[in-house]
């Protein structure tokens, strides 16, 4: 890609000398308008192989008593069972308030975390089930990019040595070239070679973010898992970052974990998307199933909180819905349906049985007992019959529960279509 990045130069990177480069302030142009002008969306690959398949993944971190002697008290349910995949070359965006598991997915995936169960897949090989040194050879396949360019970046090292440390550590260069496959890297992240000895606290926030990439591209990686890349940034410098993984992604073919809170990044940069919620995954889907047909209505409730995407998809307002309470702790997660006490559409069944992650659409599956358009949620509980149970959420004697309601990763070529009420199929 060499230096054709059509943003660099927008943050005056050739005429930089003082660490205060300012950064647009009082923004009001949207993240949606910036971004559109360069880049189109992120199209979907139907066709592309799985990079990362995830089954029923977990982490629980323990929760120990104090005292002399610590004994485990209870888990911390961050990850409980969630299963995706990440398609060769394509992005899979992953949402979700504040503290419903996010982070700690990507950290698994990187291996910052060894899983409490479940299995990560990538060529062939289960990374959850790999020791630190078994793992070696592989943690250049998969790279992480941190959200915060401020303390992702050691103060006393400089640029050069950042971003070249991965190489050595690997042994993947001899020493002698290293230095100019660093600058090379600068380069294609829209910096200039020149500064490979400067330190971090030159630069400003996008820049910063710039070389955290160009450090998570060193060693070629088939896995990007990006936690909150654009979070800090300003809006236009977001945009001009979020072009510059979609040029990188174009380039290099690396697929990405996009981690964020912001659906308006994620639908650009996202053709799929998973929304997590207190460790589980809720609804998942591609772009139109997400942004313009959820399902779920926590997904509802977190669209319609996004003035930019209410308008772009209804093309008119839509009031806000407001979740009532705050997020149950992940240490006692409520009965059934984890969503369910902030839920506007509960009833019974829901504090009885965990509703399964149903497949309704050709790339679209929701986890809701009663799934359906905004304002158009059936009474009835569609999952009743599958579970065995009354509408209510009692054992049903006459009935036969579905026994294959395991959570499998990606899409069948069938599913339930909740409209004609049958079969519909690839
Ligand atoms: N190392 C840890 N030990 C104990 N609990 C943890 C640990 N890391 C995360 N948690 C808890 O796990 C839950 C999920 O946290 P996580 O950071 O993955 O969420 P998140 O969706 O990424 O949120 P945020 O955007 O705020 O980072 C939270 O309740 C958090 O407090």
């Amino acid at each position: 890609m060499s230096n054709k990045s059509p943003e660099r130069g927008s943050e005056d990177i050739e005429e930089y000398r003082a660490p205060e480069v300012t950064e647009p302030e009082n923004e009001v142009v949207s993240f949606s308008e910036l971004v559109g002008q360069t880049h189109a969306a992120a199209k979907l690959d139907p066709t592309a192989e799985p990079v990362l398949t995830v089954e029923n993944l977990r982490m629980y971190f323990p929760v120990l008593s104090s005292g002399l002697i610590r004994r485990r008290i209870g888990d911390v349910q961050a990850v409980d069972g969630i299963s995706f995949q990440v398609p060769k070359g394509g992005s899979l965006g992953l949402v979700g308030e504040s503290g419903c598991g996010k982070s700690t997915t990507g950290r698994l995936i990187t291996r910052l975390y060894k899983p409490t169960g479940g299995s990560m897949m990538f060529q062939d090989v289960d990374l959850a089930q790999l020791s630190n040194r078994e793992l070696k050879p592989h943690r250049r396949n998969v790279q992480m990019i941190f959200q915060d360019p401020y303390t992702s970046l050691n103060p006393r090292q400089t640029v050069g040595s950042i971003v070249g440390a991965p190489m050595q550590v690997h042994n993947i260069l001899p020493r002698d070239q290293i230095k100019a496959r660093v600058q090379e890297l600068l380069e294609v992240v829209g910096l200039s070679p020149e500064h490979y000895n400067r330190y971090p606290n030159e630069f400003s926030g996008g820049q910063r973010q710039r070389i955290g990439i160009a450090r998570a591209l060193t060693l070629n990686p088939s896995l990007l898992v990006a936690d909150e890349p654009v979070s800090a940034l300003d809006v236009s410098i977001q945009a001009q970052v979020v072009n510059l993984l979609q040029d990188i992604q174009n380039e290099f073919g690396v697929a990405f974990l996009f981690i964020a809170h912001d659906l308006a990044v994620v639908r650009h940069f996202c053709p799929e998307i998973a929304v997590m919620y207190l460790g589980k995954i809720v609804e998942i889907g591609d772009r139109d199933s997400i942004y313009s047909n959820a399902h779920h209505p926590y997904t509802q409730a977190l669209l319609s909180a996004v003035p930019d995407i209410k308008q772009a998809v209804t093309g008119e307002r839509r009031e806000r819905i407001m979740l009532t309470g705050d997020v149950p702790s992940p240490i006692d997660p409520p009965s059934g349906c984890r969503f369910r006490t902030r839920c506007p559409i509960a009833q019974e069944i829901c504090a009885r049985h965990e509703p399964p992650l149903l497949q309704i659409g050709k790339r679209h599956k929701v986890a809701c007992h009663f799934p359906g358009r905004l304002g158009e949620h059936p009474r009835e509980p569609i999952t009743a019959r599958l579970l065995g149970v009354d509408t209510e959420g009692q054992p049903d004697p006459g009935s036969s529960p579905a026994t294959d309601l395991v959570e499998q990763p990606g899409y069948a070529d069938t599913w339930f279509d909740l409209d004609s009420k049958s079969i519909g199929r690839a």
